[in-house]
């Protein structure tokens, strides 16, 4: 069943220079049950892309597309209504979790906020629901009575995966939530994750992250993004050992694997830089740091080619039209 599907979705940044096109024409599908990864360098869209979904601020710009969460256009919901499912019913775990709370107001405090903007009226009954989640992620129950700032590193950030999946929302999006914890934290945060879905506490997580290593570990489909494009999607497994773009190759071939001695044997990175988002070229967005380049790559852009089940690329190499 699906949970989210994104429709030639098209989201700019207004600058006085012209349009960023941060997610130009991105289409894919979460279902029900699966953790979907989101990959690529930084600067590709992965963050404009799922934080479009619900908190569009200026310079932020709906510029086509949809979004459909189940059945509704997001893309079509007033403040108003993005407000009241926020929470209940799709949730994102910012990139700086760590420091998302708000550091003026007890755990509780916030918790029961929020609790009573979507209509909750018993105290009481969000206090025992905060204190059992505590207990989940393994903190303390004297947690709800502290300030953020009471509180470590790895401890705030469980806390605010807390707060973000308290209301149960069906579908959960971490923002690049373990980029700045060390691996062993990174390690009980997917854990958590994991957990979350086990528990019926949310439905569908939409992971991003610039680390394809870690999202070996919870994914079930990953989309690659280039520069503000899709260029493959598919499970996970499959994409991981027998990816179809180069880019995917390339950002494969970047990770240092164990038990590989890199003072002997070289690492290799992808060299160059992405292409600007406000004047990006017709044809493929990767071609300028493509090895195996062709005169059509700058002057057609490629379509998706399928080269496995549920599993697409778009590049001119795979042939297609
Ligand atoms: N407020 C803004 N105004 C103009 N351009 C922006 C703004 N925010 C982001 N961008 C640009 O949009 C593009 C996509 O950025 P985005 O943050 O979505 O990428 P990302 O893949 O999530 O990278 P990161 O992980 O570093 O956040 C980048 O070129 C970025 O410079």
């Amino acid at each position: 069943m699906s949970m989210l599907r994104v429709e030639d979705l098209r989201v700019y940044y207004s600058t006085p220079v012209g349009y960023v096109k941060a997610v130009d024409g991105v289409s894919f599908e979460v279902k029900e049950g699966e953790v979907f990864g989101v990959a690529g360098e930084s600067g590709c869209g992965k963050s404009t892309l799922v934080h479009s979904l619900i908190l569009r601020k200026p310079p932020m710009k709906h510029m086509g597309g949809k979004a459909l969460f189940k059945g509704r256009d997001l893309m079509q919901l007033s403040r108003e209504e993005a407000r009241k499912i926020q929470y209940t019913e799709l949730s994102i775990i910012p990139q700086y979790a760590m420091n998302a709370l708000n550091p003026t107001k007890k755990i509780k405090d916030i918790v029961w906020d929020l609790a009573r903007e979507h209509g909750y009226t018993d105290r009481e009954e969000v206090e025992k629901l905060l204190r059992e989640r505590l207990a989940m992620v393994k903190l303390s129950p004297k947690v709800a009575d502290m300030y953020p700032v009471e509180l470590s590193g790895g401890m705030r950030q469980r806390a605010t995966m807390v707060v973000s999946t308290l209301l149960n929302p069906d579908l959960l999006i971490a923002d690049e939530v373990t980029s700045a914890l060390d691996v062993t934290t990174q390690r009980v945060v997917i854990e958590l994750l994991h957990y979350f879905m086990e528990e019926g506490i949310v439905k569908s997580i939409i992971f991003v992250t610039h680390d394809l290593a870690l999202l070996k570990q919870i994914a079930d489909t990953v989309m690659v993004m280039y520069a503000g494009k899709v260029v493959e999607i598919g499970p996970m497994e499959e994409v991981i050992n027998d990816p179809a773009h180069p880019y995917t190759q390339m950002l494969l071939n970047s990770l240092p694997r164990m038990g590989v001695h890199y003072k002997r044997q070289k690492l290799h990175g992808i060299s160059g830089y992405p292409i600007s988002l406000l004047n990006p070229p017709k044809g493929c967005r990767f071609y300028t740091r493509c090895p195996y380049a062709m005169d059509v790559c700058p002057e057609k852009e490629p379509k998706f080619v399928r080269v496995g089940e549920d599993h697409y690329a778009a590049c001119h190499m795979l042939g297609g039209e």
